[in-house]
Order: structure tokens, then sequence, then C-alpha cells
């Protein structure tokens, strides 16, 4: 079984809601990593700026840590967190071993419409073209699972939890 399960993708593409449910259904932690976006960031993000690497170093170290923790006291856990680059993913491999990613991969339309339909979040619609541009999906040499985010969450996590019970 994967140590901790890092569920990926742009904003609006179900993270929090699938990574949730999954904690649920694996019985681990679960951790939201925008709770964890320093305050810069946040307001950056509301103001309508994309984030760049630099803004993102410090979040990802945070994120990082708390995988670290996780795989070193056994417990294990999910992280609801973009890991839009292929090198943030790679941050987090190197914090534990075990590290495995769930993709949801989400059609343009569908994030606009979600995205807009949000109005609790301090993430404006107009920041999905950034989300894109930086996106990199996961690759075919980076362990996981890449499924289509516009399924149901509850089907989703079915098929998570069946391909991790299957590769443990
Ligand atoms: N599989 C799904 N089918 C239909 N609606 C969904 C699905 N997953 C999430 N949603 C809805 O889409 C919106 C965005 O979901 P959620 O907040 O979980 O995404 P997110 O990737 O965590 O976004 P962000 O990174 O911006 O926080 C919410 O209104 C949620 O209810
Ligand atoms: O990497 C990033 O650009 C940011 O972390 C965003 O992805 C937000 O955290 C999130 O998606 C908004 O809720």
């Amino acid at each position: 079984m994967p140590s901790v399960v890092v569920v990926m993708g742009v904003s609006g593409s179900g993270k929090s809601t699938v990574g949730r449910l999954l904690a649920q259904r694996l019985m681990v932690p679960f951790l939201e990593a925008d709770d964890l976006h320093p305050a810069a960031n946040r307001a950056k993000m509301a103001a309508g700026h994309p984030l760049d690497d630099e803004d993102r170093r410090p979040w990802l170290m945070s994120v990082a840590d708390w995988i670290r923790r996780a795989t070193h006291d056994g417990q294990g856990g999910v992280v609801a967190c973009s890991a839009l680059k292929h090198e943030y993913r790679d941050l987090f491999r190197q914090a534990g071993a075990g590290v495995w990613f769930l993709y949801l991969a989400l059609d343009r339309a569908t994030a606009d419409r979600r995205v807009a339909g949000r109005m609790d979040h301090f993430m404006p619609a107009r920041l999905l073209d950034s989300q894109y541009a930086d996106l990199e999906p996961l690759r075919p040499d980076e362990p996981g699972l890449t499924v289509d985010a516009t399924a149901d969450p509850r089907t989703i996590v079915d098929e998570a939890v069946r391909t991790v019970r299957e590769i443990g």
C-alpha cells in the first residue's frame, strides 16, 4: 500500500472532495494543503495573480514536511494538493517512501463551471488559465493513477482504493 496518497489536479478538479472521502475510506489522516498556504499566497491568488515557483516553494516545503512525518510515523495519510508540476511531485516523493498520486484529470469547460459556481473560495475563476498552463499531467514513470474527474466522487474513490490494494 502507498504510505501517502496525494490527490492532485487543477483548481476545481475535486481534490478536497475526493481526498476527504478517500481518507475516510482508508482511515488515515487528511491534509488540505490549501490550509498551509502562507497568507501572502492566499492574498496574491485572491487578488487575481497566479502563484509562481518561488511563491509555492515555502508552501510545498510545508506539505513535504507533513508527508515526511506521515510516512515516518507509519500512520500514512491523504493530501489534497494541486502538485501541478513534475518537480513539485518529485519533492513529495523525496519526502518519504511510498508516495502515490491520484490525478483528477478535468476538462477546462467543467473546471470553469465548477470554479465559477463557488462563491466561498479565495481562488478566482480567471486563475484557471494559469493552472492549466502550469499543469504537467502525471507521467507514466510517476507512481499513481489518472482518473476522469467528472465521474462521481465515490466511483473515483472506489477505483483508487481498488488500485492501491492491488499494488499493495
Ligand atoms: N466528481 C465531482 N463531480 C461533480 N462535482 C464535483 C466533483 N468533485 C468536486 N465537485 C464540485 O466541484 C467544486 C470543486 O471541488 P473541490 O473544492 O473539491 O475541488 P478542489 O480541486 O479541491 O479545488 P481547489 O483546489 O480550488 O480548492 C465543488 O463545488 C465540488 O462540490
Ligand atoms: O498551486 C497552486 O497554484 C495553488 O496551490 C492552487 O492550486 C490553489 O492552492 C488551489 O487550487 C486553490 O484552491
